[in-house]
């Protein structure tokens, strides 16, 4: 049995979640890992010097429990798909197809942790501008709202600086214009997975 992990990784507010949803929707067997799924509890995160919750580091995240999720899954991806609702089925000898298991790992911080970034056969990495950001994130509902200044103060710095520590650590990406419609987004991407998947031994 084949299994791949797809990475959808990105800017906040880039589109990540949009993309994850229709890759589930589409691909065979495929389950997914939201790194938002694992932040730690507001009274665990850090305030700044900035006076800010640092919600934009990765040690806001339990790394370790996300590492050890998709290790279940690696282990044993059609328990893990049953158990999470995903209809188990067997695809097209002919085509080369059969058995794949696939994995998305969706999240802001996905390259800038070694082992996750390791787990990834495939890295997409969503970018989007400044302003666009800005805009889409201020139409954005969080479990905890962002205070006044948290998107100049904190989240876009950060930004800058994870990309850049991505960007020397030698991980290669995938880069996805954010800009590009949801459409032309995820068939950019469709296609690029079924290559890996095909060219997968
Ligand atoms: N390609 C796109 N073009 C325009 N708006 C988009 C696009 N992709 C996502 N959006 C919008 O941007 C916002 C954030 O998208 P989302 O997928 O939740 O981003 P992320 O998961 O990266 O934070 C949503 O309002 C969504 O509808
Ligand atoms: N899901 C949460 O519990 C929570 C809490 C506070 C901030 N956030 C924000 O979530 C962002 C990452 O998620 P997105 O990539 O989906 O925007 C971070 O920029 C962070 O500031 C999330």
């Amino acid at each position: 049995m084949r299994r791949i992990i797809i990475g959808v990784g990105g800017v906040t507010n880039g589109g990540k979640t949009t993309l994850t949803k229709r890759l589930l929707a589409s691909l065979p067997n495929c389950c997914v890992v939201h790194q938002d799924d694992f932040f730690k509890l507001p009274e665990h995160i850090e305030v700044g010097e900035d006076g800010f919750k640092q919600w934009d580091v990765i040690t806001s995240i339990d790394m370790e429990a996300m590492v050890n999720t998709v290790t279940a899954w690696i282990e044993n991806p059609a328990k893990f798909a049953r158990s999470h609702g995903v209809t188990v089925c067997r695809l097209n000898e002919e085509h080369g197809e059969n058995d794949i298991q696939i994995l998305i790992l969706e999240g802001f911080l996905l390259y800038n942790h070694k082992p996750l970034a390791d787990m990834c056969a495939q890295r997409f990495y969503l970018t989007i501008p400044y302003e666009e950001c800005k805009h889409r994130r201020s139409g954005r509902d969080y479990p905890i709202p962002d205070p006044p200044g948290l998107f100049d103060g904190h989240v876009w710095p950060m930004y800058l600086k994870h990309r850049c520590e991505m960007e020397e650590s030698g991980v290669s990406v995938v880069s996805i214009d954010g800009l590009l419609s949801k459409d032309d987004i995820f068939n950019q991407v469709y296609t690029n997975i079924w290559n890996k998947i095909l060219n997968f031994s």
